[in-house]
């Protein structure tokens, strides 16, 4: 049952948050389960509304709660959960499909044209004390994963689905255009696919130092030159013959894009994943010529979330590298702050019912950590 307070860190409209008690959300149909939400990473489409108001066709017109990427400890279950349990720690899905479309129906339930997705005009977000969903987008963590780490699986699961779209294997060469948290994240996840060389591109310098200690193999910073020009430097820079195999865009810039078609070898594979501008110039011959396979990726879909857990849990990704820092909830507009400032790559605000400055996260249970240890020396499983 829900114990603390629920409040919320509410987006009024652009430049206008506040914090207000809300009420505790009650479960609506029995196979949902209600959270109490430890931590939440920012990610940039928040703090997009908070100085724009708009994504898109998504517009703030009411007040709306912030956040997306959480994890929390289960304090309520319906009556029709039998998967998890109160007191269980897990990582939040926050987007909820209708089940029912072609879509959902056909395995790609992350193009929903119906989604309900957290912190998405209408929809509330996680920055608050307690959330209601369903059991099955509440993905219990493996006792050796953190609730901090629990936090970024969402950010995860999005380099998890990119990288799963550009069909990565063991021995591929990839170039990941942008070093923000989502390129990073593509560059650790297609290391962890076996990808042999992986080129993180930015046009910060210090960005590309990070890269290289988290899943980059080379780094290249972009320079003022034609887009040829890039893709020839990023070829040569990491001995990438006729092209890298799978070239990945994380930035949404349009010269990003542009190079992407120039450093994709014949018959490789790019990935759209960066949201920028909606209409660029694209190298329209570059992508015939070469017989490119082109694909998207929006959010994430089935599997996506358990294998980034996965990833996590067996050491492959350590993603608390990430974090820059962890504030108590109160300070989560200043939080914001050094987000839209590029001070940090993540930083964690602390759920309104932790621990005032809570700072270090001790939600590992020493009891469960062995136990679990004790099952994967028994059948080489990582998962919970
Ligand atoms: N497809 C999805 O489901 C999905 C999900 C989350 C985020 N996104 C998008 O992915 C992108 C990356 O997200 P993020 O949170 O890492 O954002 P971010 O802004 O932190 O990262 C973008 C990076 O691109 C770099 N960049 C800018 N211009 C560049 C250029 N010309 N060449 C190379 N790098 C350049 C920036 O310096 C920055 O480091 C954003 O566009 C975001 O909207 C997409
Ligand atoms: O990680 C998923 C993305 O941040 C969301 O799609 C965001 O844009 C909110 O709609």
């Amino acid at each position: 049952m829900a114990t603390g307070s629920n409040l919320s860190f509410v987006l009024n409209k652009v430049n206008d948050v506040e914090f207000k008690d809300k009420p505790v959300p009650k479960l609506k149909t029995p196979h949902e389960v209600l959270v109490a939400i430890n931590y939440t990473g920012i990610c940039g489409s928040d703090v997009h509304y908070w100085t724009h108001g708009a994504i898109g066709h998504f517009v703030v017109k009411a007040p709306m709660v912030l956040g997306h990427e959480s994890a929390g400890t289960v304090v309520e279950v319906g009556s029709g959960v039998t998967t998890l349990k109160v007191g269980d720690r897990v990582a939040l899905e926050p987007g909820y499909p209708c089940r029912r479309c072609a879509n959902c129906l056909g395995g790609h339930y992350n193009l929903c044209p119906e989604m309900a997705f957290a912190a998405t005009p209408p929809y509330d977000g996680t920055l608050t004390g307690y959330w209601a969903a369903p059991a099955d987008f509440c993905y219990k963590l493996p006792p050796t994963v953190s609730l901090q780490e629990g936090a970024l699986i969402e950010p995860l699961a999005v380099g998890v689905h990119i990288v799963r779209q550009a069909q990565v294997t063991p021995g591929q060469s990839v170039v990941v255009m942008g070093a923000g948290p989502v390129g990073l994240l593509c560059a650790a996840v297609a290391r962890a696919f076996g990808a042999t060389k992986v080129v993180q591109v930015d046009i910060v310098q210090k960005k590309l130092d990070f890269s290289l200690g988290f899943g980059a193999t080379h780094a290249y910073l972009s320079q003022r030159v034609s887009p040829e020009e890039n893709a020839a430097n990023i070829i040569a820079a990491a001995d990438l013959g006729g092209g890298a195999d799978v070239v990945i865009d994380a930035s949404g810039a349009e010269p990003s894009i542009q190079a992407s078609l120039h450093a994709v070898r014949i018959g490789g594979t790019f990935v759209q994943a960066g949201m920028g501008k909606d209409i660029i110039n694209f190298p329209i011959v570059a992508f015939c010529v070469k017989e490119v396979t082109a694909r998207g990726s929006f959010r994430y879909g089935s599997g996506d979330y358990k294998l980034a857990i996965e990833l996590v849990a067996a050491g492959k990704i350590d993603v608390k590298k990430l974090v820059d820092g962890v504030v108590p909830f109160n300070k989560a507009e200043d939080a914001f702050t050094k987000v839209k400032e590029g001070q940090v790559i993540k930083i964690l605000i602390a759920g309104p019912n932790e621990k005032e400055g809570a700072t270090i996260d001790t939600k590992v249970d020493e009891a469960k950590l062995k136990e679990a240890e004790a099952a994967k020396a028994a059948t080489g499983s990582t998962c919970c």
